[in-house]
């Protein structure tokens, strides 16, 4: 059985499409990434297999359940965990405290575990926490009650990088565990560190489904470099080499072989260099093209929402 399936699944906010025709599927014991840019309809998406949005079409099933069936929908809500993109916590509340109501609704079997791990201050009060500790906090209460599905939306934004690291080991321990993770992000370089596959989804439509290595390999590197000499634009004339620009430095994204960029490059005296992953943004207009005008927040605004309780 899939761990969530969505067939068809469409979301419109009035005229607004947010997502529309969505089909796949998430194996179980999967770290599966949700990859896309700001307002492709992630949250949306998510909101919606959750049950607090219903969806305009389509259909879904979340370990097994279809979104449609609300009272099983509710029950299988259970064993799901699931990190909002902004969790509104009352900041009045200590972790402690919160952490109480949550054990109460769902259960707590790895709070201390947990806590422990991802170090909570959960004495203080939330409103006095920083960022990143209300997002531990958060993450704490999406797995601990031991789900055996969990939905995060951009469950890194706030972590610093040894945060990140942390974070990224534990999902790796939950998936040789078995538990089976559903993971938002627009990051490219962060979703790769643990996804075993991904969906891409922009404007609202799913753009690519693929294994994390083969969208890697296809992305490229953004390569910046500052050489000694002065050089032109053919003296980068390789296979593989894109977008160039020669003036102060040289800059270009890399799609080509390693081999062949090391042996380019060592032709020239290097005083600079910068190797990184080509962003997202470049490796979708690379291979998908430009995207539809994007569509500004102002459309935003509060709609059918059913009520986003806890999970
Ligand atoms: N309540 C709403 N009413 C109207 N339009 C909305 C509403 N929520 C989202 N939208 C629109 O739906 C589209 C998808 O938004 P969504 O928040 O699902 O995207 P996202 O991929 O999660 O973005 P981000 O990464 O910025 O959170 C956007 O165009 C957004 O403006």
């Amino acid at each position: 059985m899939a761990a969530l399936s969505l067939s068809g699944l469409s979301k419109f906010y009035g005229e607004t499409r947010a997502v529309e025709d969505l089909s796949f599927s998430v194996r179980e014991g999967e770290v599966f990434g949700f990859l896309g840019p700001n307002g492709a309809g992630k949250t949306t998406t998510i909101r919606t297999l959750l049950g607090f949005l219903h969806p305009t079409a389509g259909d879904a099933t979340v370990l097994g359940v279809s979104i449609h069936d609300r009272d099983a929908l509710q029950e299988a809500r259970s064993r799901i965990g699931y990190l909002p993109s902004d969790p509104s916590i009352d900041p009045d509340l200590t972790g402690r405290r919160f952490l109480d109501e949550q054990a109460a609704l769902k259960g707590d079997v790895r709070r201390e575990e947990l806590v422990e791990r991802f170090d909570v201050p959960v004495d203080r009060r939330v409103g006095e926490l920083s960022r990143g500790n209300r997002q531990k906090l958060a993450i704490v209460q999406a797995f601990v009650h031991d789900p055996s599905l969990a939905v995060l939306d951009e469950p890194t934004s706030g972590l610093d990088p040894l945060l990140q690291e942390t974070f990224n080991t534990f999902l790796r321990e939950e998936r040789a565990a078995g538990t089976t993770v559903f993971f938002s992000s627009h990051v490219l370089s962060e979703v790769r560190k643990v996804c075993d596959r991904v969906a891409v989804v922009r404007d609202g439509h799913l753009a690519a489904l693929e294994d994390v290595e083969s969208l890697l390999s296809r992305g490229g590197k953004r390569v910046r470099v500052h050489v000694g000499e002065d050089v032109s634009a053919s003296d980068f004339d390789i296979e593989g080499v894109h977008d160039l620009h020669v003036d102060d430095e040289v800059r270009f994204t890399f799609t080509g072989d390693y081999d062949d960029l090391v042996a380019l490059l060592s032709r020239f005296s290097i005083r600079d260099l910068d190797v990184e992953e080509a962003p997202l943004e470049d490796v979708f207009v690379r291979f998908y093209g430009e995207s539809e005008s994007p569509r500004t927040d102002a459309t935003r605004r509060p709609a059918d929402t059913g009520g986003e309780g806890s999970v």
